[in-house]
């Protein structure tokens, strides 16, 4: 699913993100990305998305090699990969469902699919009926849910969250993980950065923890098979 292999990152100035990282997230795996802020948290999702290319070494995302996809490409490979963040980005003068229906409209469903598939997104968040609301009469916890129905409206087969609970309370970010759970048991790759070590502590999921842009204790790889 995201195959990192010796990557290394090095901003234009000569700042250093990244140093030999190479990890495997396997298809259907759920897993943390941990580490001191500064570490390459961002800049790991930054690859996985092609905001950024590597310096050197190879990342693969759903069996492509991003080293091979032109600029034209990029929003494709987006297509399979749900993003969500902190601060959630939604549109706040929309209301949910146009936050929600956007990755479909991009896409260019028809009305009918695009609202069968808001609602059943909205249902899975737990705020069926809610579609009418502006996302500013709703509270922290629901807006990260509308930011996550968004994510997964398309049914992508890899989420990447970045600091999903950060403004959270323990219960709402339990919550939420609790929700993470329920798409990677439906099958879905679910990668979330995240400094709460507490939450993570009470989750049994493998995490990957960088210190100073290197990977501790991850580097073994298997060779590569097909569909990486
Ligand atoms: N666009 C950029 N240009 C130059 N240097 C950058 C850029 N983005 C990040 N860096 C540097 O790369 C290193 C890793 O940053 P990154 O944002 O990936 O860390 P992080 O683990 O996500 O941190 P945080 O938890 O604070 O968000 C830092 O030293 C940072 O200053």
């Amino acid at each position: 699913m995201i195959r990192f292999e010796q990557v290394s990152k090095v901003y234009p100035g000569g700042q250093k993100a990244l140093t030999d990282v190479s990890f495997h997230l396997k298809q259907g795996e759920m897993a943390f990305l941990t580490g001191h802020s500064g570490a390459g948290k961002s800049t790991l999702l930054k690859l996985m998305t092609v905001i950024e290319r590597p310096s050197a070494g190879k990342v693969w995302i759903n069996g492509h090699n991003i080293a091979d996809i032109s600029r034209n490409q990029v929003p494709y490979l987006r297509r399979h990969i749900g993003m969500i963040f902190q601060n959630h980005h939604l549109l706040m003068d929309k209301s949910v469902f146009d936050n929600v229906a956007l990755p479909l409209v991009i896409e260019g469903f028809s009305l009918g699919e695009i609202r069968k598939r808001v609602d059943g997104a909205l249902d899975m968040v737990g705020l069926y009926g809610k579609d009418k609301h502006s996302p500013v009469m709703l509270s922290g916890g629901e807006q990260q849910r509308v930011g996550i129905a968004r994510a997964i409206v398309n049914k992508p087969p890899l989420l990447l969250a970045d600091e999903p609970t950060g403004n959270l309370d323990p219960k709402l970010s339990m919550d939420i993980l609790r929700l993470f759970e329920t798409f990677n048991d439906a099958g879905t790759s679910v990668l979330i950065a995240t400094h709460d070590l507490g939450l993570i502590a009470r989750m049994k999921y493998r995490t990957l923890t960088l210190k100073q842009g290197r990977m501790l204790g991850a580097n073994e790889l298997e060779p590569a098979g097909p569909g990486y």
